[in-house]
């Protein structure tokens, strides 16, 4: 079998390598002419798998290591018969590491205490209800826009998409989508930008294209400056609005999935759904397959309060404002680096829940918010 895989992939190699001959590419630049003797393509979101890429060529599987699947014309895989995987959830919890890291942030450069925010989430998926059950584990209100689910985690609320822009703190967690009842690119428009008022904090790890990034400027401007916003995704990738990313309080290059867990439990999962594909037995694990974290515990001093002490250990575990220091300054220096290369060269974390976190007091609220517990 002739395997063509996207070069950041982890793991592959050590997982793909007992099916078959693995060529490994830059996913960004793939053409069809490398395809013309592969029968499976493991693709990461910068290839666009569609049939311009696919037509002519001999594939017969396609694999995405990745949740979202907007890079992929699934109704054209279909049509021609060519199986297609993704893996659902497999960063879901890395994501919500971003929002909190992020969130941890906030509370340390501009007192932002979002343990006392009212929380809007859009999107009710893998993604969305991680995110919402840690902040409502953590005992914050929480609403969530979704129209395409009837009910959703225990303790949130469905709404409208009116109200969850009036939460202090909005986390965007739809998928982008074109088409359909509700489709997503430019929801949070003008009209819905409009609304935000000082104060609210705005986390977009979605995709880029769900909000209007020339309206999120205009109303930063509106109010003064007075808006919190984190953006890992751009409408534009890889060229994304640096003036936009000027304003923002974290800037990121699509990596709010890329711990070292979510990566490879993407890999994993492929793994998986290719052995079946092929009617081919499993060879490896999942403890084989996804990394333990470097740290195991934490001890949080005794007198910290609560919120300094929630805040405290996410910091210890993941620093998302190294990311984005890293990124502002990569992509103002003018140097011959950018957003892919940020992203090939990321320094990957650890998930939260690799580790756990002792406090004499607040050990629940450490397992609330991802940590593990024991
Ligand atoms: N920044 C990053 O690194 C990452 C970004 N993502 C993005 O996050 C998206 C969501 O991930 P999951 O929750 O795992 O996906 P999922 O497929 O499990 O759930 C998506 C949810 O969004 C809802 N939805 C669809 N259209 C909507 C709309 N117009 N308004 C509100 N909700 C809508 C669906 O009903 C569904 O409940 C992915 O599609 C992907 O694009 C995912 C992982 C990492
Ligand atoms: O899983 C998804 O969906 C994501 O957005 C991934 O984190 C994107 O990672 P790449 O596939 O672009 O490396």
């Amino acid at each position: 079998m002739k395997i063509i895989a996207d070069e950041n992939m982890p793991n592959v190699e050590v997982l793909f390598g007992g099916l078959g001959d693995i060529t490994l590419v830059n996913g960004r630049s793939l053409s069809k002419e490398q395809l013309m003797d592969a029968d499976v393509l493991l693709v990461r979101s910068v290839t666009k798998v569609n049939e311009s890429l696919l037509e002519g060529t001999p594939v017969k599987y396609v694999g995405s290591a990745t949740i979202g699947t907007d890079h992929v014309d699934t109704e054209y895989l279909l049509e021609k018969g060519i199986g297609f995987n993704s893996a659902p959830g497999c960063n879901a919890d890395a994501v919500a590491d971003y929002v909190f890291s992020s969130l941890s942030y906030l509370y340390f450069t501009k007192s932002v205490n979002w343990l006392e925010a009212k929380v809007g989430v859009v999107g009710q998926g893998n993604v969305g209800r991680c995110v919402a059950s840690r902040f409502v584990e953590l005992g914050c209100e929480v609403v969530a826009y979704d129209p395409l689910v009837n009910e959703t985690v225990s303790g949130v609320t469905l709404t409208t998409l009116c109200e969850v822009m009036t939460c202090d703190v909005i986390c965007l967690h739809a998928p982008l989508t074109h088409t359909g009842a509700y489709p997503s690119f430019d929801m949070i428009n003008d009209e819905y930008v409009g609304h935000l008022s000082a104060g609210q904090t705005i986390i977009s790890a979605g995709r880029g294209g769900v909000i209007n990034e020339t309206a999120l400027i205009e109303r930063f401007h509106a109010l003064g400056g007075a808006l919190n916003l984190v953006l890992d995704v751009w409408h534009e990738e890889p060229h994304p609005n640096m003036q936009l990313a000027a304003l923002c309080d974290i800037a990121t290059p699509h990596i709010a999935g890329y711990s070292k867990q979510g990566r490879e439990k993407g890999t994993w999962f492929i793994y998986q759904s290719v052995c079946n594909f092929f009617d081919i037995p499993l060879k490896s694990s999942f403890s084989e397959a996804v990394s333990q974290g470097s740290i195991c515990e934490i001890k949080m001093n005794s007198d910290l309060g609560k919120e300094e002490a929630l805040n405290r250990a996410i910091q210890c575990c993941f620093d998302v404002a190294r990311d984005s220091a890293r990124f502002k300054y990569v992509m103002s220096s003018g140097e011959d680096k950018g957003f892919d290369w940020l992203r090939k060269n990321y320094v990957e974390r650890d998930e939260f829940n690799t580790a756990c976190v002792n406090h004499d007091q607040y050990t629940p609220l450490f397992c609330a918010l991802g940590f593990s517990s024991k």
